[in-house]
């Protein structure tokens, strides 16, 4: 696959980062901000972040580089470009939500909360001992407040349920450049299923980095790491 005429959409945690144990650790390095620079220039500013974070979030760990990218955060839910944010209203109830996931983690040593614009998710990484009774929570939670239930990886997240990452990949390839080009998107998780089908959908391609696993993506790559070396490798 190359990567002429193409919109290159990419996830961050677990595709473009490595997976560490603390979300708060996460930071593009010298590395990865020539990287995407190097990107934005051969595809004509056709490249975006499409991540579960928040926009807040992205923009602590992509740093100056994430104002010159197409940004979708909070899994599809909020949208910038040229700085215009379109962000739905943020539901009271995910102040509860995030008090009884600190509950359950202040008993918990290892377990973290992390609270974002549009959901609130519960981290057992270190801990994966409380995953059952962390889920059994979050989906208690999830009917209780109406509010969408997040699998991801060793995390449970209750978010807005708005959107997703294929409902926002197809609105930024309407938006002038994106029509005509060849939506590419790559992910690892259960997260980015929708945003594998849309470019599937739309002609373009996915790739799943990672494990291999059951996916509408139809090529794969084994790490982030593996993805970097694959950017630098299409690049002129
Ligand atoms: O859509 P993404 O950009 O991939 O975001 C999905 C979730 O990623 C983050 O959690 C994952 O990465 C953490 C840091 O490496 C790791 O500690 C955690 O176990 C992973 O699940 C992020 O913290 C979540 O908010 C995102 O929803």
């Amino acid at each position: 696959m190359v990567l002429n005429n193409a919109t290159l959409f990419l996830d961050l945690d677990g595709t473009l980062f490595d997976l560490v144990d603390r979300p708060d650790d996460v930071r593009a390095d010298a590395h990865i901000h020539r990287l995407l620079e190097r990107l934005l220039n051969h595809l004509n500013g056709r490249l975006a972040v499409v991540s579960g974070r928040s926009l807040a979030q992205i923009d602590r760990m992509l740093g100056a580089t994430a104002s010159d990218l197409w940004v979708s955060g909070s899994h599809g839910c909020e949208r910038r470009w040229q700085g215009v944010i379109e962000c739905p209203p943020r539901p009271s109830a995910l102040d509860d939500a995030a008090a009884q996931f600190h509950a359950f983690a202040h008993d918990r040593p290892g377990v973290l909360v992390e609270e974002k614009s549009l959901g609130v998710a519960l981290h057992y990484r270190v801990t994966p001992q409380a995953e059952t009774a962390a889920l059994t929570l979050a989906r208690e939670l999830a009917n209780q407040h109406g509010l969408l239930l997040q699998h991801g990886k060793m995390m449970a997240e209750l978010r807005v349920g708005s959107a997703d990452k294929g409902s926002a990949i197809r609105t930024m390839m309407s938006r002038p450049p994106m029509p005509g080009t060849i939506p590419v998107f790559a992910g690892d998780d259960v997260t980015d299923e929708p945003g594998f089908e849309a470019v599937r959908d739309l002609g373009g391609h996915g790739i799943l980095v990672g494990e291999p696993r059951p996916t509408a993506a139809n090529y794969g790559l084994s790490s982030p790491t593996n993805l970097r070396e694959w950017l630098w490798g299409v690049l002129p």
